[in-house]
């Protein structure tokens, strides 16, 4: 009996171990399974494609263990940031220091590491035209998804038939005509700073200092506010505000992003992060929901695309929703009001430098113009302040950089990239690049774009491309760049400025290319 009831219990516990052992077994391969596909997506598949190009003569830099470049290049943007540099214009080593050295080292194609990935770096102008110009979505932008959220997803991240559905529906609200009747708007938002400036002055006895990378913010806020929101541009304000906050925290999230899952952490940063996009999304969506119920307008850009959106002939499912109208006013704030300010801020402080540039930009103002408000005809034709404005965006560009990834295998420059390659494409470096541009690259010499862009050069080679090139190509050139013309027409008829004793020469990478310590000139009243 005994031995029987032994003999139960025994059975009893061998069924019962047996579906137990089972369970381990396949839980042990389930995560054998992912464990080895984390590896290979994190470290053998990045290992097999840098080998792969280091075989066809690539060189770069070693991986670390475990973020790649992105310590050192953290390391050596703190260094850089910490100390000022000289009062010219070669700022490459300030701004992207580890870049430039790793060219430098490794030659104009070379491999460095985002976090356990390569990236390879592509300073060439002709491979970087050929990646940029291809039609087929061959070389696809990546963006992190999540992050993208945070800040702005829209036209500038999808991809495919998406992008150009899109880009399609978008296209009209930035064509030039559009555009005209947008110059009343740039022209109120310009005058506006001109009388918050001239009052500023009359308080203070003599020259005045102004901090202009703030107001160049509050400007082009201001002007984008309008431009898309027409009659609601007060409501758009405080969301330029949070924007500009998102900025920053994101920054400080990219340092991590090669942890999987970081922007889920519950840290003070993300936290925020969330908070404000929460806050974003509810008053644009104020702002759509309540346009889409009236009439519709097409005199701002809101209007533009909602009306564009309807007369698109496409099915209602295929139109933007909403929600995808939100993503592209987010962007608009983004793509819009950060670059344009940089550029406008450059603009002021390298004419501070160069006072000769300022008096002969100031003479073909007055002779298009004289005091009279700008017109759209005449700013179009402005030639020396045209050259003023490609040659600052040459050696500033706002946006220093672009990345692309191979959507399926390529050959460029003669090496075979297989497809997931990552691509950094330095702006910067090509900008500022003596072989290209000459043994003046550095200096401020508008008259190399006398002849036009094409002939900037002095192998005629395209380099200059502060805006991109090809399909993709910044929708709000034109935009961006009638909006920087009112704005510097308007200062040159009322001010003379020079750069204040306390301005320190500080250009750095935040998102775009910001002045460290502001941008503080003086101004005296014409
Ligand atoms: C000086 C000012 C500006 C500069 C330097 C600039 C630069 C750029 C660059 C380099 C790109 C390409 C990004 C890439 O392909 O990875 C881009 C795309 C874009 N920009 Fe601009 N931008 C400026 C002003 C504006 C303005 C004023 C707007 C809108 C109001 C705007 C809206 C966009 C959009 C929507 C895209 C995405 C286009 C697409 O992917 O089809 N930008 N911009």
């Amino acid at each position: 009996m005994e031995a029987m009831e032994l003999e139960r219990v025994s059975l009893v516990g061998k069924s019962s171990t047996a579906p137990l052992g089972l369970l381990y077994g396949v839980a042990a391969l389930l995560v054998l399974g992912a464990l080895y596909r984390a590896a290979e997506r994190c470290w053998l598949g990045p290992r097999r494609v840098a080998g792969a190009l280091r075989a066809q003569g690539l060189r770069g830099t070693a991986y670390r263990f475990p973020a790649g470049d992105l310590s050192e290049n953290a390391r050596r943007s703190k260094e850089a940031q910490a100390r000022p540099m000289p009062p010219c214009h070669d700022i490459a080593p300030r701004v992207a220091p580890l870049l430039r050295d790793v060219v430098k080292e490794h030659g104009n194609v070379c491999i460095t590491w985002f976090g356990p990935t390569p990236r390879v770096v592509i300073a060439e102008p002709e491979q970087v035209k050929d990646i940029l110009s291809n039609k087929f979505g061959h070389f696809e932008k990546f963006t992190h998804k999540s992050l993208g959220k945070l800040i702005a997803l829209g036209l500038a991240s999808y991809e495919g038939e998406k992008w150009a559905r899109h880009r399609r529906i978008l296209n009209p609200a930035f064509h030039l005509e559009k555009l005209k009747r947008m110059l009343p708007a740039f022209s109120t938002c310009c005058s506006e700073m001109i009388n918050r400036w001239d009052s500023k002055l009359a308080g203070s006895d003599g020259p005045h200092e102004l901090d202009i990378w703030q107001e160049f913010q509050n400007l082009t806020g201001d002007v984008i506010s309008r431009t898309a929101f027409g009659s609601s541009f007060m409501e758009g304000r405080r969301i330029f505000q949070l924007q500009e906050e998102q900025a920053d925290r994101i920054i400080r999230a990219m340092q991590y992003l090669y942890i999987p899952g970081y922007l889920y952490f519950p840290t003070e940063n993300n936290r925020k992060m969330k908070e404000n996009s929460r806050e974003i999304e509810g008053l644009l969506r104020g702002i759509i929901e309540k346009r889409s119920r009236g009439e519709l307008s097409d005199d701002d850009l809101l209007g533009l695309m909602l009306k564009s959106n309807m007369d698109s002939g496409e099915p209602s499912n295929l139109r933007m929703s909403t929600e995808d109208v939100t993503e592209e006013c987010k962007l608009f704030y983004f793509a819009g009001m950060e670059t344009t300010s940089v550029l406008l801020t450059w603009t002021l402080v390298v004419l501070a430098m160069h006072p000769e540039w300022q008096d002969r930009a100031r003479e073909e103002v007055l002779s298009a113009f004289g005091r009279d408000k700008p017109n759209f005809d005449g700013l179009n034709k402005l030639k020396t302040v045209t050259m003023i404005l490609h040659e600052v965006l040459r050696l500033y560009p706002p946006v220093i950089s672009l990345s692309r990834r191979t959507f399926k295998e390529m050959q460029i420059g003669g090496i075979t990239y297989p497809a997931g390659v990552a691509f950094e494409l330095p702006i910067i470096l090509i900008h500022h690049n003596t072989d290209v541009w000459g043994k003046d690259a550095q200096e401020f010499k508008p008259e190399r774009f006398a002849e036009g862009i094409s002939k900037a050069t002095k192998t005629n080679q395209p380099a200059f491309f502060p805006f991109s090139w090809g399909p993709r190509i910044c929708i709000g050139q034109n935009f961006a760049m009638l909006e920087t013309k009112m704005a510097l027409c308007l200062i040159l008829q009322n001010f003379e400025f020079q750069l204040s004793p306390s301005y320190i020469h500080a250009p750095y990478a935040n998102v775009t290319l910001h002045p460290q310590h502001g941008a503080q000139v003086i101004l005296k009243r014409l």
